[in-house]
């Protein structure tokens, strides 16, 4: 299946052909590293692509997207992809495993978009103030929130995908955070949300 088959008219055709050049280093890049489940890939398009995608819809693409836990760059790639003609928005990948950081800039050099790829442990990088901060799959909410601690910017937002244990996550997290979230239902799995996430404080 290819991306304009998936993606539809509303999205850029250079947009599309640098989703499929992402694509297809990924099918080529996934044996060796495990970037995505290998199961997972039939369904690329929709599971991986498609639900990055939808991300950049929810808030203003102009400023500091910051990604972290990237691995092969869902959904932080995506979105750096979709804003990529847009000059006043940038982007930075963060991704301790260095295999995973390879692929992520050998993407960004083939793709001929511009994006930072930081090779460390979020724990350990200097403030990113990110407008918009963005990480799946990466840990519960409680410890999400640390880490937007340290690296969000005064009025950024957090956007979280999650699935369908979504609102137990949020339980656990108001025992040692105080926020208010909206829970934006996904286009892509009918029991998973993308937390969106402003103000928030220990407490
Ligand atoms: C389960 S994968 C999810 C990858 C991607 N976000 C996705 O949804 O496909 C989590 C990734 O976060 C990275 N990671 C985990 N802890 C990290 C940390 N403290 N600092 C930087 N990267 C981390 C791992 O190397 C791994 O690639």
């Amino acid at each position: 299946m290819n991306g304009s088959a998936v993606l539809g008219a509303d999205v850029p055709r250079e947009t599309i052909e640098r989703l499929e050049v992402y694509a297809e280093l990924l099918r080529r890049w996934n044996p060796k590293i495990n970037l995505v489940s290998p199961a997972t890939l039939v369904n690329l398009w929709t599971r991986h692509i498609t639900d990055s995608l939808q991300l950049s819809a929810l808030a203003k693409a102009e400023g500091h997207w910051v990604d972290l836990g990237s691995g092969g760059g869902f959904p932080g790639l995506v979105i750096a992809i979709a804003n990529a003609d847009r000059t006043a928005s940038t982007t930075t990948l963060v991704e301790s495993d260095q295999r995973k950081a390879t692929f992520l800039r050998t993407v960004i050099r083939e793709t001929g978009i511009s994006a930072d790829v930081i090779g460390r442990r979020i724990e350990t990088v200097q403030h990113l103030s990110a407008d918009v901060l963005t990480a799946r799959a990466l840990a519960p909410l409680d410890m999400l929130l640390s880490f937007a601690e340290r690296h969000r910017a005064v009025d950024g937002i957090c956007l979280f995908p999650k699935g369908e244990t979504w609102a137990e996550e949020v339980a656990a997290a108001e025992v040692n955070w105080r926020f208010r979230y909206e829970a934006v239902p996904s286009k892509t799995n009918a029991a998973s949300v993308i937390l969106k996430i402003g103000e928030f404080s220990r407490g």
